[in-house]
């Protein structure tokens, strides 16, 4: 029999006086979390922010090729787990990270490993365009120039339209490179953004809320564009909507006070998911 803690937890999602104080265990999380052809495994993964466990022990692939959803109400460790995959919470003081997570088989967290080179193989793109205070092509030259990926002038050139070409920014922007990439609109800088991460030859480009400051028109291009990037790179996105979720990605996470509860094909997770956490989030009966 359940005990009245863990129907509470099951009915509204509230913390038990456990995980107020960051003691909770992880839950074993349905679905499978392993793909064939696993590009980034993540194992028994924690994130510490201080005394406070943000990020309870979650195991997940990301798969070649494919768009990974990650979806959860506000605080539940969407953007935490994100960020652990290219180490950008080694920027935040008292952040701690265990467990596993392996790049093409490789330890990202192997003290040996540079994470600077390791932010060019797993980019971001963040929830507020933020392009460099330079021209256009800079702001995709910068990156190619500081890894040394070109060896002239030429190079870079084709290297900036081609970057720019697959972010679907070529034509609209190929007259005025010169021009500050923060004068362009939202829509656009986002997709600048996009190119910039896609010129260092990135393996997998992380997203967080990449469409939230965006209207529906800018949404509609980058998500198509999400969805053609999926042919050369593994795309894992945080996104506060069920709809772009649904419309973005192959399979789906559904993560609960720091806990992954559910993983599986995004069709089963909207249509027949099996936990009941997930069930009430995509019903909207929470978060
Ligand atoms: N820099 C930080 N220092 C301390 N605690 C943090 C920090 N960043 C996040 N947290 C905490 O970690 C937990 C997870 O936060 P996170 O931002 O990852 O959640 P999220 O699911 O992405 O939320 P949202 O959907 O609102 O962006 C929250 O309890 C949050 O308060």
């Amino acid at each position: 029999m359940s005990t009245v803690v863990e129907v509470m937890e099951k009915t509204t999602g509230a913390m038990s006086s456990a995980e107020l104080a960051g003691e909770q265990h992880s839950r074993a999380t349905v679905g499978d979390f392993t793909v064939a052809d696993a590009r980034m495994a993540c194992r028994e993964v924690e994130v510490w922010y201080g005394p406070k466990k943000a990020i309870n022990g979650v195991s997940l692939d990301i798969g070649k090729n494919e768009v990974l959803s990650m979806i959860g109400p506000s605080g539940c460790g969407k953007s935490t787990f994100l960020r652990c995959l290219n180490r950008m919470n080694d920027t935040i003081d008292g952040c701690r990270v265990t467990g596993s997570i392996l790049l093409d088989g490789q330890d990202i967290y192997d003290k040996s490993l540079d994470p600077v080179p390791l932010r060019a193989r797993v980019g971001m793109v963040f929830q507020k365009p933020n392009p460099f205070p330079k021209s256009i092509y800079e702001n995709v030259a910068y990156g190619p120039k500081i890894h040394g990926l070109t060896n002239n002038r030429a190079e870079l050139d084709a290297l900036v339209e081609s970057s720019l070409r697959k972010a679907g920014l070529w034509d609209e922007v190929k007259d005025r490179l010169d021009q500050a990439g923060t004068g362009l609109s939202g829509g656009q800088q986002q997709r600048l953004c996009i190119a910039r991460t896609i010129a260092v030859s990135p393996e997998v480009i992380l997203m967080d809320e990449p469409c939230s400051a965006l209207d529906p028109i800018a949404t509609a291009i980058v998500e198509e564009l999400i969805d053609e990037l999926r042919s050369q790179y593994s795309i894992a996105i945080v996104t506060h909507s069920m709809q772009q979720a649904a419309r973005v990605s192959q399979r789906t996470a559904y993560f609960h006070l720091g806990d992954l509860i559910e993983i599986g094909e995004t069709n089963d997770i909207f249509t027949s998911p099996k936990h009941r956490l997930t069930e009430d989030y995509i019903t909207g009966r929470f978060g």
